[in-house]
């Protein structure tokens, strides 16, 4: 079935930066051809890392002097230490999955491939490598342009970087220097506080409201599998199945407790329906705060 189509043997010695999904050329000489990364762990992806995109694009496309040509998801590798990673392999293969519908999204795995940790400095690197060395930058009208790589992440890891200890100061100035970011805003941060310690770059910083809110994290995801509670339509359909047929996400059993409760025979990822508010199972916060793992 589809899931296993992505269980390729990759590995840094046959990998090959992906570039089918990069527009080549832009229309307008006047605009800046812009490439958004996605830098993160997406274990698993959601719909709302998708809609990411699709709002920076929106945004650089009314706000900024901007043409957007490309767009990936970076995962990060298996030495990042955080809370719900599953293996690298199963992180790239869930959204090269949900980006299958997408014209101009890609998935690059090499982050994900380095044993070593790297910061995202040295993946934005690897991108303006690629993208303006190795393929050279992008046509115009009146020739080639350079690339402008930009960082696209949520409000919560912008803020991070005013979190002692987190990032290197030397690595907050080249990334947000060379390469800025754009910002999605997210409930529970607070944008301004966020970026009151990065004045100094704010010219390079694109701050991107949420006209639909969206409270969905990956933590949540994890939750409901946990609880054995439906993720169908909070992450696409593709990556509810490969989570299902890899057992993703239910280390503590509570799937094999509902198996002898009687509620097994349903579809994979469907809801075990009402019951499972009744029965003690259902988060007491489910649908509000991310602080719930
Ligand atoms: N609901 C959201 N609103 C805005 N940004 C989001 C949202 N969910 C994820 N992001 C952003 O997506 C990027 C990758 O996120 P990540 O993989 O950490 O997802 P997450 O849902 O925050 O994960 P977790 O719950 O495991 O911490 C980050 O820049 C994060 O800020
Ligand atoms: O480069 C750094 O020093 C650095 C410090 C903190 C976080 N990051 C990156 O920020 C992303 C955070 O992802 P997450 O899932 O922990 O929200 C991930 O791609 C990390 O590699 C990077």
């Amino acid at each position: 079935m589809a899931a296993m189509d992505t269980d390729l043997e990759l590995s840094l010695d046959n990998y090959e930066f992906p570039d089918a999904r990069l527009r080549r050329r832009i229309q307008d000489p006047d605009r800046t051809p812009l490439v958004l990364i996605a830098c993160g762990s997406f274990s698993p992806i959601t719909f709302l890392h998708l809609r990411m995109f699709e709002m920076a694009a929106d945004y650089a496309r009314f706000n900024t002097q901007f043409e957007v040509v490309g767009a990936y998801f970076s995962c990060v590798g298996d030495a990042y230490k955080k809370t719900g990673l599953v293996k690298a392999e199963h992180r790239v293969n869930m959204c090269n999955l949900a980006v299958q519908q997408s014209s101009w999204i890609s998935v690059d795995p090499w982050e994900a491939l380095h044993q070593e940790y790297l910061e995202t400095a040295k993946v934005l690197d690897h991108f303006n490598k690629e993208i303006n060395e190795v393929i050279g930058g992008i046509e115009t009208p009146n020739g080639k342009k350079k690339a402008h790589i930009a960082l696209l992440a949520g409000a919560d890891l912008i803020q991070t970087m005013s979190t002692p200890g987190v990032w290197a100061a030397k690595d907050i100035d080249y990334i947000l220097r060379n390469f800025g970011a754009f910002i999605v805003e997210r409930t529970g941060t607070d944008i301004d506080e966020a970026l009151s310690a990065l004045q100094s770059w704010k010219d390079n910083i694109w701050v991107i409201q949420q006209l639909v809110q969206n409270d969905i994290s990956s933590t949540k995801i994890r939750l409901f599998r946990r609880r054995d509670m439906s993720i169908r339509y909070l992450v696409p359909e593709l990556v509810v199945q490969y989570i299902e047929e890899h057992n993703l996400y239910d280390e503590d059993g509570v799937a094999n407790i509902s198996k002898e409760s009687g509620r097994a025979d349903r579809m994979p990822g469907e809801s075990g329906g009402v019951t499972s508010s009744q029965d003690g199972k259902r988060p007491s916060n489910a649908g509000s705060s991310r602080s719930i793992e």
